[in-house]
């Protein structure tokens, strides 16, 4: 197959690959990059494969960085772009079914194409489009197949993390896993736990967030992988209820998390907090999901959620909940939702036209939780637009409501 419409990122990157060959050595696009291509699909970033050493590379370009030297990767900088370039290699060792103990440069294609995970992803392309398929990637790609390349249980124990690619890919392309690799995956699965969770959760996030969940999630389920997912062991229930859904298409991070807490019915926030814990999440995802999770809940019960929960929410979470409740059946208009925040009169606490300070000042009262109890009322007053966020008007009702407190 030669192709002869090459993507621009290929285009740019050419007169690297051009350089390397004039000097003798053998330079090719490999991996993901060519896959997509060849499925028209937009690319992530471009990596080239080639016979010359790192010391060989670095000799034929002026600005290099040791990216990861010793694993054979340069990074070359040219005209404002970096293109990662790893000297074709083979692994040995994998005693962590994690990481190769030991990494040999060689100079044969064929040779590094073979320790790939997939055959759709041992696919290399010459800088002028003509692809290299040494194991029939082009034809899996063609029907829609991800199959290990060569012994598929060997793949898994070289990096056990690629089980969870196998799905995660099924789930972006919608292809289907091939029997004896799937039987691998199945007889192998206890090794995912030998793997950071960080690394499995990025998957985890890019399986939910495909094209196709339903391939990848039956792959988890017939598979038996889901198992040694944390939080997961007993999650069978989750992944078919998740399956029965009508067609989803979760397009954030924080929305796949958002529907599976409240798929598993961790509606309050410390159970919220318990499942993210055990997948290492940032603090940040958190907080966004806790709150995310309760707007689901509150558009469940109400159908629209009040000027109050909106401000609160804000409008990331908001989104973020409006999808997944959508999903679930239950989703308002998000161009009517995007309306109803920006006609909230502030967005945050600290556009409040009077503070602590102009509380003591008015002698309304004196620094202590009343202060803090007669803002909170401001605040809430403003928002559901009972009182203009005027000093004057608010200190109005600050006085009213220390009087009420008072008495
Ligand atoms: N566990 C892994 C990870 C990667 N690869 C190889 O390294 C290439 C690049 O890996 P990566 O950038 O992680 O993935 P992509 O296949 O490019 O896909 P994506 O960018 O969608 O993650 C893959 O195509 C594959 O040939 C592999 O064999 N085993």
């Amino acid at each position: 197959m030669i192709l002869t419409q090459l993507p621009a990122e290929f285009q740019a990157a050419k007169p690297i690959l051009d350089t390397i060959e004039a000097a003798g050595y053998e330079a090719y696009f490999v991996g993901g990059c060519v896959r997509d291509t060849i499925l028209g699909k937009p690319l992530h970033d471009v990596d080239i494969a080639t016979s010359a050493f790192p010391a060989e590379v670095k000799q034929l370009f002026k600005r290099t960085v040791d990216t990861g030297i010793e694993h054979g990767t340069v990074m070359i900088l040219d005209h404002g772009n970096g293109y990662e370039t790893t000297t074709f290699r083979t692994e040995s060792g994998y005693q962590d079914f994690r990481r190769p103990d030991q990494v040999t440069f060689v100079r044969s294609l064929q040779d590094d194409l073979k320790r790939r995970d997939f055959t759709i992803n041992a696919l290399a392309m010459t800088a002028n489009g003509k692809v290299i398929d040494l194991f029939d990637g082009l034809a899996d790609l063609e029907q829609g197949v991800l199959r290990a390349v060569g012994i598929a249980e060997a793949r898994f124990h070289e990096d056990a993390l690629r089980m969870m690619r196998a799905v995660r890919f099924a789930s972006q392309l919608g292809f289907t896993i091939e029997p004896q690799t799937e039987q691998a995956i199945a007889d192998n699965a206890t090794l995912l736990t030998k793997i950071a969770v960080e690394r499995t959760r990025v998957e985890w996030e890019k399986l939910l967030m495909g094209q196709h969940p339903i391939a990848g999630l039956t792959g988890l389920l017939t598979t038996g992988l889901y198992r040694y997912m944390p939080a997961m062991a007993d999650q069978e229930g989750l992944l078919r209820q998740l399956m029965a859904l009508p067609t989803w298409h979760l397009t954030s991070i924080e929305s796949t998390w958002t529907l599976l807490s409240w798929t598993m019915r961790l509606t309050d926030e410390a159970a919220v907090r318990h499942l993210l814990k055990m997948w290492r999440t940032s603090n940040e995802l958190i907080s966004h999901v806790t709150t995310a999770v309760k707007a689901v809940a509150a558009l469940k019960r109400a159908g629209r959620l009040t000027a109050q929960e909106n401000f609160y929410t804000g409008l990331d979470a908001l989104t973020t909940a409006n999808q997944v409740a959508t999903i679930l059946g239950f989703g308002q208009d998000q161009t009517e939702l995007a309306r109803a925040y920006a006609d909230l009169p502030i967005h945050d606490k600290h556009e409040l036209a009077i503070n602590g300070g102009d509380l003591v000042k008015a002698k309304l009262v004196t620094p202590g939780p009343m202060m803090g109890q007669i803002l909170t009322a401001c605040l809430q007053a403003v928002i559901t637009k009972q009182v203009a966020n005027q000093q004057d008007d608010l200190l109005d009702f600050a006085g009213m409501v220390a009087d009420s407190k008072n008495h």
